[in-house]
């Protein structure tokens, strides 16, 4: 499918969280969560939202590019973390760059979300009906965990980073993509959950805001399943793993990046990470990596880009680029 990237940006909140800064305020130390996770930093909002880490990227897509809020056609946002319901964070950005022509809707796909994201605003171009896109992945998971649970708040971090689609008629763009759910493992990372009561029933569930996860079973998850979709999505590409350039994986973990490389038996240095200053940003971590890569030169026209995302749902999702 001939799609373009045609630009890319990230923005990270300033404020910076290091591990040792986490130890004066909970029982944990770097010696612990470096080894494990690959963290020894995050970036935390202060007085943002979703809404307003989103709207810094499109305001940096729009001058990047040229292009004009009004050209574009649509504006989708992966997150997990919206600012609220209603308005959805993808129309609160639309209204702040006054994207006057364009129609705007978040999706969630937890961790996965730029890789689902990108195949959605990849189909809406292939389907002819739209000509340029601009896509999202943008979280502060920050006011989804609790700061007293040291097992969960050290590994997450606030940021966001996206891309602007156009169609073109050079032939670069989506090769192959796979994307699966496992919705029958989903209570391995819970946050969010609504209590379920009405005015006709009792209190069947109480509110609970705050991220869960089995990190044991979604790290078993991660290295045995990915794997299996990435062959998936290289056999319909007709590749072999040693054809990718680079492989853009979520952040959530440097073990299980390590792991996939030698699954997939790839030098290490074709999955490159930044989780040791942002953590685990979710929707926001491949977009991240993606727009700090190209600034450096490392990723550029001619490459075959996979970008990996899995987590939440659960949820994996694999999509093969020629860039
Ligand atoms: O070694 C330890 O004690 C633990 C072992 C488990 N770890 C984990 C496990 C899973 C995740 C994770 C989370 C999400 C949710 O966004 C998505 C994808 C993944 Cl792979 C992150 N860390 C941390 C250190």
């Amino acid at each position: 499918e001939n799609l373009k990237i045609a630009a890319t940006a990230r923005y990270i909140p300033e404020r910076v969280v290091s591990n040792n800064e986490l130890s004066t305020i909970m029982d944990t130390s770097d010696e612990w969560i470096y080894p494990r996770t690959g963290i020894h930093n995050r970036h935390v909002v202060t007085d943002e939202n979703t809404s307003d880490l989103a709207t810094h990227v499109a305001q940096q897509l729009l001058e990047k590019s040229g292009w004009s809020a009004d050209e574009l056609d649509f504006i989708i946002i992966s997150t997990m973390s919206p600012d609220s319901l209603s308005p959805h964070t993808a129309a609160i950005v639309q209204g702040n760059i006054k994207a006057s022509k364009a129609f705007a809707f978040d999706l969630n796909a937890a961790c996965s979300g730029f890789v689902y994201g990108l195949s959605a605003a990849s189909a809406l171009l292939s389907s002819g009906r739209y000509r340029k896109g601009m896509f999202i992945g943008a979280e502060v998971l920050s006011k989804l965990v609790d700061w007293k649970d040291r097992t969960v708040s050290v590994l997450f971090g606030d940021g966001a980073g996206g891309v602007l689609l156009e169609q073109t008629d050079e032939s670069v763009g989506l090769i192959a993509e796979e994307l699966q759910s496992y919705g029958e493992m989903g209570n391995a990372i819970l946050t969010g959950r609504f209590a379920n009561r009405n005015a006709f029933s009792g209190e069947i569930l109480p509110l609970d805001p705050y991220f869960h996860q089995d990190g044991r079973s979604v790290y078993g998850f991660a290295t045995r399943e990915v794997p299996k979709i990435m062959n998936k999505a290289l056999d319909k590409a007709g590749l072999a793993a040693d054809d990718v350039d680079l492989y853009l994986a979520h952040q959530a973990n440097e073990r299980i990046i390590r792991s996939m490389a030698k699954n997939f038996g790839q030098d290490l240095a074709k999955f490159p990470t930044n989780m040791a200053e942002y953590g685990n940003t979710s929707a926001g971590s491949t977009a991240i990596l993606l727009d700090e890569l190209v600034e450096s030169g490392q990723v550029h026209p001619g490459m075959k880009i996979a970008f990996v995302g899995f987590g939440g749902g659960l949820a994996i999702g694999v999509q093969i680029w020629q860039l």
